[in-house]
């Protein structure tokens, strides 16, 4: 429903978003992922009609909404926002706020419709409370109820939950993800929180320095990289040397030949640094590999533990907590690793992707 094709924003003649492309779905709820300044907020604000773009194409249901020469008023775009400060009317109250968008409708139908949303949202009895009577979330909620009055294509949210903390962000996120579901509303949230992203997305694109660098399911981001960008920006993790093995699907390291579910484009012998997440390591109670424990970082159900291996390169394990080692503790470990993401040594550093075969 939503196509962004190949699309360039600068400001000031410097170029901020370069070639971009990604579509949404109907339904499909999306993430745009990356460090600041990378140029999220400004293709949401492209989307949304407040920035405009100087090559490519913005279109929503087959309407060209923007390009070179051509910007579609925000208010045409049947596009709903939803802003980091909610940016509410203080001198309304919630009913009103949330029936702002609805002035076309009959005051009968204004009246259903915005008791529906505040339904919806969980604010039944706070509707003549004013933005300052409110806490964080309810406030949030009216931001999102406000934007969904109209019944807009697509719903746009810059950093709605940064303003929270972290238990009612994480809730709140849940219940939004559910709502839009509920509606069947595509979205597209900004966020520079990959686990927010992750819950709440059915697409991420992962931005950096203004490049989209992949736009995949959370599942793949996290355990089918397409570049070292990626795999350093998502998750935790380490890389650990290994060169090409003469088995097919094989990389031979210090923990052993590893076999992944790929075959390797590059012939055997290439030196080849390998992507091991935490939970592709596990503890071997025969045989195995020793490692030394140099880090641990508790997190209730698991602790992160930074491992030294024989010849000092480390990996990380995440580990369930109930066995608590302490550092300098000598455990044995073994790899479980399906995904096994592998990156030519001459490319580190330069985002290059990897060679498949298949
Ligand atoms: N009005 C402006 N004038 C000039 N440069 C700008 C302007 N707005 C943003 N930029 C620059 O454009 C680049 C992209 O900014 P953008 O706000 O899109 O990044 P972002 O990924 O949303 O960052 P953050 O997560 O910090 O909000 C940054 O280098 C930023 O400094």
């Amino acid at each position: 429903m939503l196509q962004v094709k190949n699309i360039q924003c600068q400001y000031e003649g410097i170029s901020v978003v370069d070639d971009v492309s990604f579509h949404v779905n109907d339904g499909d709820i999306c993430s745009l992922l990356g460090p600041s300044g990378c140029g999220k907020t400004t293709i949401l604000r492209a989307i949304a009609g407040f920035q405009p773009i100087t090559m490519g194409t913005v279109t929503l249901r087959g309407n060209c909404l923007s390009e070179l020469g051509k910007m579609i008023t925000p208010e045409q775009r049947s596009i709903g926002m939803v802003f980091q400060d909610y940016a509410l009317f203080p001198h309304l109250n919630v009913f009103d706020n949330i029936r702002f968008g609805l002035s076309k409708q009959s005051n009968h139908a204004q009246q259903r419709k915005v008791k529906q949303l505040l339904e919806l949202v969980r604010l039944e009895g706070v509707e003549n409370r004013y933005p300052h009577e409110l806490s964080g979330g309810q406030q949030q909620r009216v931001a999102l109820a406000r934007a969904l009055a109209p019944s807009p294509d697509l719903l746009l949210m810059d950093e709605p939950f940064s303003n929270l903390d972290a238990e009612l962000r994480k809730r709140l996120s849940l219940e939004v993800r559910d709502i839009l579901k509920e509606l069947g509303i595509s979205a597209i949230l900004v966020t520079h929180d990959q686990l927010e992203a992750f819950a709440f997305s059915d697409h991420i694109g992962l931005l950096y320095n203004g490049k989209l660098q992949q736009w995949d399911t959370p599942f793949n981001l996290y355990h089918e990289p397409s570049n070292r960008l990626v795999a350093d920006f998502i998750g935790e993790g380490s890389f650990l040397p290994g060169v090409i093995g003469t088995e097919l699907n094989t990389v031979t390291t210090e923990l052993g030949t590893l076999m992944g579910n790929r075959a390797y484009a590059w012939p055997p012998g290439t030196p080849v640094e390998v992507l091991l997440r935490p939970d592709d390591i596990v503890l071997s109670d025969f045989g195995g590999i020793s490692a030394t424990i140099e880090k641990k970082v508790f997190s209730g159900s698991a602790t992160l533990y930074t491992l030294r291996l024989p010849t000092g390169s480390h990996v990380e394990a995440l580990l369930p907590s109930h066995r608590d080692f302490v550092i300098n503790e000598v455990v044995k470990i073994n790899t479980e690793a399906d995904h096994l993401i592998a990156f030519g040594r001459e490319a580190l550093h330069s985002g290059e992707h990897k060679p498949r075969s298949s």
